[in-house]
């Protein structure tokens, strides 16, 4: 299971798989607080799986969020290019990245970045990271291009 371990380089995950991995991230989130468990996996542009979940603390504004761990374990292994997030929450609506996660997914994203909306029954929508942060500031902002 793409879960079992922090990351994995399989490539031919389906959809179907990923969605049993996300669904695998969020049981093991830290939320006695809100009680809102969250889950998160990115595939990675080489194919590699990062999962991550959230993790809330008693001093409430320390909590991170699912994708947050998601990106810190991707980076911590070398990924920096998201192809795919894969998000779950709790309900029936769709729980979508935090404006906070937003930039930190646009920050590993290119235009074709997917976000992958997830409840327990599979996924419930695709957008991408340019329709969900529109005019977003990014790493080429700060980078100038060298002349020649
Ligand atoms: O996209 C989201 C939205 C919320 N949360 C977490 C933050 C907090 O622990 C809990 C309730 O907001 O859900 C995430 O991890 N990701
Ligand atoms: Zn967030």
């Amino acid at each position: 299971m793409p879960n079992s371990a922090p990351q994995t380089s399989e490539r031919s995950l389906s959809e179907h798989d990923l969605v049993a991995a996300v669904k695998e991230a969020q049981k093991q989130a830290y939320a006695p607080y809100s009680n809102f468990p969250v889950g998160a996996v990115i595939r990675t542009a080489s194919g590699q799986i990062f999962s991550g979940c959230n993790v809330e603390n008693a001093s409430y504004p320390e909590g991170t969020c699912a994708e947050a761990g998601a990106i810190a374990n991707m980076v911590m292994h070398g990924g920096r290019d998201i192809a795919e997030i894969y998000v779950i929450g709790n309900g029936d609506g769709l729980v979508s990245p935090c404006g906070g996660c937003r930039q930190r997914i646009r920050e590993f994203s290119n235009p074709n970045t997917t976000i992958h909306i997830c409840g327990p029954e599979g996924v419930r929508k695709v957008i991408t990271i340019s329709e969900l942060l529109p005019y977003s500031f990014g790493p080429e902002h700060l980078i100038p291009k060298q002349a020649g």
